[in-house]
């Protein structure tokens, strides 16, 4: 049997839209695949009563077929879905670096990327690999088209979670359908900000960097207390928070020496509006790890 574990991810990071990606070192998905005649999933753990077992549903099914590798395949969800955690792209992930191992199909994690982005493609809609490509390779990761690059950055992270599900779906149709040059330029600058403080292991232009005026705001309006929380992570020493991926999580980069204040600022912030919330004191972390019995 092949075991793999792999990473919660943080997409967009506020200016990278569709491009950026953050693996994170918690919380993760387990999965466990035996070979069999036609792929069968089992669902366990944080929501599971959530995510349908049908292969056709369920992003692990696009994978298996498209490495044509059937298989039993047992999802233990450490990741909640509907997240903006990267909860359907960490089963993609997994589940295609487990079948790839089982089948010894020989491809790179790399070459795994586009095909666990057809696993997330059939949750969300259309290939974005800002979730899965992390989710394989870990660090910050940089997605344009069939090309990834990464880095292997060292940032201190907090991921709070509401008890509010917003999909992947429902949070793209509020994307603004184009953008003007000046908010174009303040997003280059702001995308190359944070690129170069990954390169850095800086904090501080991490979080200057996820500032974005284009798309994080009309997802904020999506997240009952976002701006109470931002207020209240940044009052404590954050030096940026966004929007993690679709929502309704919200990432806050930071200093180690913060994180523990933040994070408990975060969930009161949500609780001043009556939204309970669990936060993740996280950083940037590898990519999926895979082990045999
Ligand atoms: N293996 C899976 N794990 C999680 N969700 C799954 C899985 N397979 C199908 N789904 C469905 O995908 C949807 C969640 O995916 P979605 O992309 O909306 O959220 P997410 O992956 O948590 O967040 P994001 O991509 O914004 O980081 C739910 O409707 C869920 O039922
Ligand atoms: N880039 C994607 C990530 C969510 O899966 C989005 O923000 O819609």
């Amino acid at each position: 049997m092949i075991t793999v574990r792999a990473p919660a991810t943080s997409a967009n990071l506020g200016s990278g839209f569709d491009v950026f990606g953050a693996a994170l070192d918690r919380p993760a998905d387990v999965i466990r695949v035996e070979k069999a005649d036609r792929t069968t999933i089992d669902v366990t753990g944080y929501g599971s009563e959530f995510i349908p077992e049908d292969p056709a549903n369920n992003t692990v099914g696009a994978v298996a077929e498209a490495l044509d590798a059937p298989a039993h395949i047992r999802i233990d969800k450490g990741i909640r879905p509907s997240s903006g955690l990267g909860s359907s792209g960490a089963s993609a992930a997994a589940a295609a670096l487990a079948l790839n191992e089982l089948y010894d199909r020989g491809l790179t994690r790399t070459e795994l990327v586009p095909i666990a982005g057809k696993g997330e493609a059939t949750v969300s809609g259309e290939v974005h690999l800002d979730n899965v490509a992390p989710a394989l390779l870990g660090g910050f990761t940089v997605a344009t088209g069939r090309d990834v690059t990464t880095v292997d950055a060292d940032i201190p992270l907090v991921a709070c979670l509401p008890e509010i599900a917003i999909s992947t779906r429902d949070a793209r149709d509020v994307v603004p359908a184009g953008a003007t040059m000046e908010q174009l330029v303040y997003t280059i600058g702001r995308a190359a900000t944070l690129t170069t403080g990954m390169c850095r292991d800086d904090p501080r232009l991490v979080g200057k960097g996820m500032h974005d005026r284009l798309v994080t705001p009309a997802r904020a309006d999506l997240i009952s207390g976002y701006d109470e929380v931002r207020e209240a992570a940044l009052a404590a020493g954050a030096t940026g928070v966004t929007v993690s991926g679709a929502g309704p999580g919200v990432l806050a980069a930071c200093y180690p020496e913060d994180r523990r204040d933040i994070a408990a600022a975060m969930v009161e912030g949500f609780g001043a509006v009556g939204v309970d919330a669990r936060a993740y004191q996280t950083r940037i972390g590898g990519g999926a790890t895979l082990s045999r019995d």
